[in-house]
């Protein structure tokens, strides 16, 4: 069975982590780095998240799970180390069709986490099905030390150029594709970006404008 990538927007959704621990930490993490409003309910809690609880970044539940805790949540996440009581909360969401993500049984994960290699807006997932999460923290760790930091600021500078030739050509979309994919693969381009050169990159657009189409 195949599994479906998705870049999801989370900005203000309530996501529910069911567990307080080491896992439940990372997927926490993960999600108010994404803009979502987090609940956790769990009796116990690692340093890290009593202390972003206690900075309201997140709300905390004090104590064991009760079913009606999933009710309007847009995903919830069963890691908690009793693998009868993940089970439970995995069936909670079935029945009630929310996403859920089960940390020790990806048989019943609705969906599942990815190993991710950020840079800025960039972002690169790794999935390996659940087969092997060590495998997908070592594949991110080789794209890291290949991806660099200035794939941030080169991606915010592609991106400010697509509307620009939206507006020089709004009705020639080929030709738009043709630079687009000549401009994000142009190594000159890259490089004066990577050293904060952005007008000296833009002028070299404005040259790359006047040639003729490949
Ligand atoms: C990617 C990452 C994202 C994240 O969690 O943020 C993630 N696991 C990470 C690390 C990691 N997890 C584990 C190890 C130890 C080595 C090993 O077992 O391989 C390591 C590596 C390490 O820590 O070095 C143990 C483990 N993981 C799962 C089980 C249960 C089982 O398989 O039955 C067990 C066995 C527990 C036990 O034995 O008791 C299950 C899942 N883990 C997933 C995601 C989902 C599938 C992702 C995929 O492969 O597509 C899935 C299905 C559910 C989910 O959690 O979404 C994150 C990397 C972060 C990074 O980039 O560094
Ligand atoms: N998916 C992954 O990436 C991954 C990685 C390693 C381990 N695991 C699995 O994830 C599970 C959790 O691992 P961990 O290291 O975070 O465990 P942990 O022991 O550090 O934390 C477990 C947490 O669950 C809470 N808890 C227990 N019963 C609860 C209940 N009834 N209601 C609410 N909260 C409850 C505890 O208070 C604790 O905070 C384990 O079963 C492990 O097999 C998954």
């Amino acid at each position: 069975m195949g599994f479906y990538s998705m870049a999801v927007e989370l900005t203000d959704r309530p996501c529910l982590v069911v567990g307080g621990g080491q896992v439940g930490e990372r997927k926490v993490l993960n999600l108010l780095e994404a803009g979502a409003r987090v609940t956790l309910v769990s009796p116990e809690v690692t340093r890290v998240l009593a202390d972003l609880a206690l900075a309201r970044q997140l709300v905390w539940w004090r104590r064991e799970y009760q079913p009606g805790d999933i009710t309007g949540m847009t995903l919830v996440f069963a890691v908690t180390d009793d693998a009868g009581l993940n089970a439970r909360v995995a069936a909670d969401c079935h029945q009630a069709g929310i996403w859920v993500n089960v940390a020790d049984a990806p048989e019943k994960c609705t969906f599942m986490v990815p190993s991710v290699v950020r840079r800025g807006d960039l972002q690169i997932a790794i999935s390996t099905a659940g087969k092997s999460p060590a495998l997908a923290r070592q594949l991110r760790k080789q794209l890291e030390a290949e991806i660099g930091p200035e794939y941030g600021p080169w991606v915010d500078f592609l991106g400010e150029l697509r509307p620009f030739l939206k507006k020089v050509w709004p009705h020639d979309q080929k030709r738009r594709e043709e630079l687009l994919r000549r401009l994000a693969g142009d190594e000159i381009l890259f490089r004066l970006v990577a050293r904060g050169k952005e007008d000296l990159a833009k002028e070299r657009v404005k040259q790359c404008l006047s040639l003729p189409s490949v």
